[in-house]
């Protein structure tokens, strides 16, 4: 519900479908879940990589462009990191109206949350990508140090440890990347994608 009163919605002069058509290729959102040290970053990058070279116009939205930003004022209690979420899916979709992909990677622990990202959206604008790797191996890579500050207490609320995570219930992908190299989970969303018509090069 709004907190504004008086405040009307406006039509684009130029529609997402003027805009898909100029670009040559669908707009959606790839939404990366995971533990912290999953490879969320990581395999987003390589995939928008990817995609640019195809031609492809993408942008990443992850933590340095959102918690540093417009959620800095968020935290990480279950109800911030809820509200981390609501917005940065409202930012999205604002992306896949613009024409482009957006691939986020936010750890985003909560299936109500997620889902209701998805309900923002229409049915092939949201692949829900479920980065998979156990917590003894992202805390064994600990490649920021965090899972070593968590176990001592020094950062309270870490997810896998002191805060939940719910894994996804319905993922269009799961990507494992203890099994799988950085390629070939890269290789594993092209095709996905090439497969359902959303990639065009
Ligand atoms: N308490 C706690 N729990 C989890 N993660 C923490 C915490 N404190 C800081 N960090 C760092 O913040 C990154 C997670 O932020 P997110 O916005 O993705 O989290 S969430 O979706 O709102 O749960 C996460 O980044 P990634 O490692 O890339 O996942 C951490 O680097
Ligand atoms: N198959 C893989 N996919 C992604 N990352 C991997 C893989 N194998 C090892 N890694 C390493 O795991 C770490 C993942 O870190 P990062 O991408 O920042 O994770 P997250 O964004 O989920 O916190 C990186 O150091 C990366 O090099």
């Amino acid at each position: 519900m709004s907190q504004s009163a008086n405040i009307t919605w406006h039509d684009h002069a130029v529609t997402k479908k003027e805009r898909r058509e100029r670009n040559k290729h669908h707009s959606y959102v790839l939404w990366f879940t995971g533990l912290s040290g999953s490879g969320k970053s990581t395999v987003a990058n390589a995939v928008a990589k990817r995609l640019f070279e195809e031609q492809t116009n993408s942008y990443v939205l992850d933590g340095d462009n959102i918690r540093f930003g417009i959620n800095k004022d968020l935290g990480f209690s279950d109800e911030d990191r809820k509200e981390n979420i609501r917005r940065i899916g409202e930012v999205s979709k604002l992306f896949v109206d613009s024409g482009q992909v957006v691939l986020t990677a936010f750890i985003s622990p909560f299936q109500e949350d997620r889902d209701r990202v998805r309900a923002l959206l229409e049915d092939n604008e949201f692949i829900e990508v479920y980065i998979k790797c156990s917590i003894e191996a992202c805390e064994a890579r600990d490649p920021k140090g965090l899972y070593e500050k968590a176990r001592k207490g020094i950062i309270k609320e870490f997810t896998g440890i002191s805060s939940p995570y719910e894994e996804p219930a319905h993922p269009e992908i799961i990507v494992d990347t203890e099994k799988h190299s950085i390629e070939e989970c890269v290789e594993q969303i092209v095709q996905y994608l090439k497969g359902k018509g959303y990639y065009i090069s």
